[in-house]
């Protein structure tokens, strides 16, 4: 049993690379389901949980746009990818008994409810699991800036970037491996110093709503819910 948590609401951002697992493309159902595990474990200790999650394990506009194709078409396939991921997650979510509903950002009723702040924060009040798939419905923009923005609707108090390393570094811990991890930073310091663990302009509008950003490993099991009560290895981002 957890300790207790110091968040009543938040919005996950689960990486959507992290869901392939080692397979190297599409969705590993045990990434999956363990991802949906820790969601049931933060449901259990009373925490409302909003979750977005990526698309970067099917496709990135970017990569239609660098071979000569059309960027907007490639966003589209995006954003499209994520409402896949979005239906597999909330699979292993009621696999595991947890009430959970996917909003769509793109209209498709006959897969999802559509996005609408009411109807999430209705789902919420529920203690339903609301997971907003199809990233803003915008092109040109990511999920992390989806993340931001559901974030600031819902009246989140943190949104938590669960993705493949364990904290904001000064250097792409990947690419470097001299980087030094930073336990705390303000949203100015990750644009300042241009830190691209997540997009400016999701940094952006999260400074402008005053939203920490926690940034952790999606990898560590229990890590979500040890973050929740307090605990755990993460990068906080605050306004001050
Ligand atoms: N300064 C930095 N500190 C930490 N990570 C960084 C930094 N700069 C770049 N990165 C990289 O950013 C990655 C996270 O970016 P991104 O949001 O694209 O991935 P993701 O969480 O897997 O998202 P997606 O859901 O799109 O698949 C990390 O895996 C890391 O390699
Ligand atoms: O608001 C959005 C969100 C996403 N996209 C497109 O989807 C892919 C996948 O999202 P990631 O954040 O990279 O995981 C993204 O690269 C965009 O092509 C979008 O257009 N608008």
């Amino acid at each position: 049993m957890s300790s207790k948590p110091i968040y009543k609401r938040v919005l996950l951002k689960a990486s959507g690379e992290a869901l392939m697992g080692s397979q190297g493309f599409g969705i590993d159902v045990a990434v999956a389901d363990r991802i949906a595990s820790d969601i049931a474990r933060a449901r259990s200790m009373g925490v409302e949980v909003g979750v977005v999650v990526g698309g970067g394990n099917i496709f990135r506009g970017v990569a239609v746009a660098s071979k000569g194709g059309d960027r907007v078409t490639g966003d589209h396939m995006g954003m499209l990818g994520t409402v896949i991921n979005a239906l597999a997650l909330a699979t292993s979510l009621r696999k595991l008994d947890v009430d959970t509903v996917v909003l769509s950002a793109i209209a498709m009723p006959e897969i999802c409810e559509s996005f609408s702040q009411r109807g999430a924060l209705h789902h919420l009040s529920q203690g339903r699991v609301v997971i907003f798939a199809g990233g803003t419905g915008n092109p040109f923009f990511t999920t992390d800036s989806a993340a931001a923005l559901r974030a600031a609707e819902i009246g989140a108090e943190a949104i938590f970037k669960g993705t493949q390393v364990d904290g904001i570094y000064s250097a792409d811990p990947k690419k470097d491996p001299l980087a030094t991890r930073f336990d705390k930073l303000t949203h100015s310091e990750v644009l300042d110093k241009g830190l691209a663990v997540m997009d400016v302009a999701a940094v952006a509008l999260a400074r402008e709503n005053a939203i920490p950003i926690i940034v952790f490993s999606i990898h560590e099991a229990g890590g979500f819910c040890d973050i929740l009560s307090g605990a755990g290895r993460m990068t906080i981002v605050t306004d001050h």
